[in-house]
């Protein structure tokens, strides 16, 4: 198979836009160059610091000219459309006029960068065309640079570059999932409520469709052999080889015998390479007779229900959930393929906004236990310290946790999730090596299969979200920093033992703020909104607030330094002294970007 059938249209583009003052004979010939310049550092800026989900750099468009009135906002405006351009930044030294020059596409993230000088007025402009952004319900980002610059001077002060690349990376992460599907692979899991599919969620909010599949097409595609033969041959060799088997934990008159664990490993391989196909198509099916399975469903992550129906008779999702959200597989290193388990599509949203905003793999988990370091006392006799002092969550969950969530991956000497591009072919080995697959819990998983068990290393960045809906309000984002925890090897053992130790674990602390949901660990988990969590590498609760507000989705708790939240202008409009109920009024205000 060719290993990215994912990526057949071009990915969407940044646009840029140069406005200048329109009035000729001296003012704006003496600042064409200076503005174009402008654009031009914006752009490099732009394309040396992002890159796209295949690891090329994020392709920038400049306006023809500069925009001094309506006629070349027009220009541009038709040049970005034929470029595909899926998100804006308009540059400027200078007066310009508002309306005259503004971006007025209403599905585009905007954002505006007036610079701070005094020889011409940048930020006089910044404030009129934001005003009329607000004015117009086309809510758009202010960029004002804390200093002030002299005219000449086209550096990008570090204040503005952190602006520029928080919006851009955020703008992106929503014009990238646009026009793409989540797939659901079944329907609802154990009455989980987020895998009850909404699709105005998906359609108002997101720009996405929804695509449908009952699980018996997986039957269907493994006994009519719809998938690449050749490839299953190097799948299964390959597993033989890299992924060891665990310890059966099942009773022993329960447990399986070798000839069916051999025949689930088969079933697995299989069921990995279908889900895949379904996501995304596979030209190698269209060879094979199979045009119309070779096409796949456009999507940019799924989910998968398993339990119970699938899982009561035939082996579990955790093989193919767990490898499709890791960063390689038998075909080699290469970008995550998301896939929620139990269908909880609200938890893949999550996984998504982390991977497009990280291009890393993404650990998705039960939200288990809040352990109270008095309750980790009692039963292991340790002392909680460091970090882990206020109490840990128990992460846990059969299924997707991506392998990278091992923390094998290194970045001088510290582990790490890196993006596809950057992990090594040691790296990968040791994902694999430290992560056994047990046979499934029989009394959860009466079918089979194999569940990964590893144990994330302790002391890396990450960041939990989870998108809720809640009726009468629509969706709403939660967030938690904090960082994964080391255990010692018995406490783990104890405590872990006490679920189920075929699972993959992740020990969290959130950093505490002392306040509202962050008061203690305990209120991290009272409030938190689901069973689930998307955890990705790093703290990106700025960005992930960033992203909530082009989608127009309220945060409803988070502990991010407030010097870090940057929103379009507007919210301020709501309220300055109550940041959190005014992007819920701005949110509801200006309502989904797609509706
Ligand atoms: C085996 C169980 O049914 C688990 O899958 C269950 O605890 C969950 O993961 C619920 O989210
Ligand atoms: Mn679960």
């Amino acid at each position: 198979m060719t290993k990215d059938a994912r990526w057949k249209q071009d990915f969407p583009k940044i646009g840029i836009r140069p406005t200048i003052d329109g009035r000729r004979k001296g003012v704006r010939e003496s600042l064409e160059d200076m503005t174009m310049n402008l654009a031009k550092a914006v752009s490099s800026l732009l394309s040396e610091n992002l890159r796209y989900p295949d690891g090329s750099p994020v392709e920038c468009v400049i306006a023809d000219t500069c925009i001094g009135g309506v006629a070349e906002a027009a220009a541009c405006a038709d040049k970005f459309a034929k470029a595909g351009v899926g998100v804006s930044i308009t540059v400027t030294p200078c007066w310009c006029y508002g309306t005259e020059t503004m971006d007025m596409d209403p599905a585009v993230p905007k954002a505006i960068w007036g610079f701070n000088g005094t020889e011409r007025p940048g930020a006089v402009y910044l404030a009129a065309v934001l005003s009329a952004h607000a004015q117009k319900g086309l809510p758009a980002f202010g960029i004002y640079g804390r200093d002030v610059q002299d005219l000449n001077d086209p550096s990008i002060p570090e204040d503005v570059q952190e602006k520029l690349l928080r919006f851009a990376r955020a703008g992106m992460a929503a014009a990238l999932m646009k026009g793409k599907s989540y797939l659901a692979i079944g329907s609802v899991s154990m009455g989980i409520a987020g895998s009850m599919i909404d699709p105005d969620f998906f359609q108002e909010y997101l720009g996405m469709r929804n695509e449908y599949v009952d699980m018996s097409e997986i039957t269907r595609r493994v006994e009519e052999e719809i998938y690449d033969p050749e490839e299953y041959k190097l799948a299964l060799a390959w597993v033989k080889e890299n992924c060891k088997e665990g310890p059966d934990n099942n009773p022993a008159h329960i447990q399986t015998s070798r000839e069916k664990k051999d025949k689930d490993w088969e079933m697995v391989v299989k069921m990995t390479q279908i889900v895949r196909d379904l996501m995304v198509g596979n030209p190698r099916l269209a060879e094979l007779g199979f045009a119309e399975e070779a096409m796949g469903h456009h999507a940019i992550v799924s989910g998968f229900q398993g339990q119970r129906q699938w899982t009561d008779h035939f082996p579990n999702g955790d093989f193919h959930e767990a490898i499709l959200n890791s960063s390689f597989d038998w075909n080699g290193i290469r970008a995550p393929y998301l896939v929620a388990t139990e269908n909880d599509s609200l938890n893949g949203v999550s996984m998504l906004f982390g991977n497009l905003l990280t291009h890393t793999a993404q650990i998705f988990a039960d939200v288990r236990t809040y352990w109270s370091p008095d309750a980790v006392k009692r039963v292991t006799g340790h002392e909680l310290t460091g970090i882990a002092q206020n109490g840990l969550l128990h992460l846990i969950n059969s299924g997707p946790a991506a392998l990278d969530g091992t923390g094998e991956q290194m970045r001088d000497g510290e582990p790490v999730l890196k993006p596809f591009w950057e992990i090594t072919e040691e790296d990968k080995n040791n994902c694999l090596k430290a992560t056994s697959w047990r046979p499934a819990a029989v009394e959860y998983f009466r079918g089979g299969g194999f569940s990964s068990d590893f144990l994330t290393r302790g002391g890396m960045p990450v960041t939990m979200s989870r998108l809720n809906l809640v009726k009468g309000l629509g969706p709403v984002l939660q967030i938690a920093e904090g960082y994964t925890v080391d255990l010692p090897e018995e406490v783990h053992d104890k405590l872990d033992q006490r679920t189920d130790p075929t699972w993959p674990t992740t020990w969290f602390a959130p950093n505490l703020t002392g306040e509202g949901a962050f008061k203690d660990v305990y209120s991290v988990m009272d409030n938190w909104g689901a069973n689930h969590g998307a955890i990705c590498y790093g703290h990106i609760g700025a960005d992930l607030i960033t992203l909530a507000s082009i989608l127009r989705i309220p945060v409803s708790m988070h502990n991010v330094n407030a010097d870090q939240i940057f929103r379009p202008r507007a919210w301020g409009m709501f309220g300055t002294n109550d940041p959190e109920g005014a992007d819920y009024r701005a949110c509801q205000n200006f309502g989904p970007l797609y509706k």
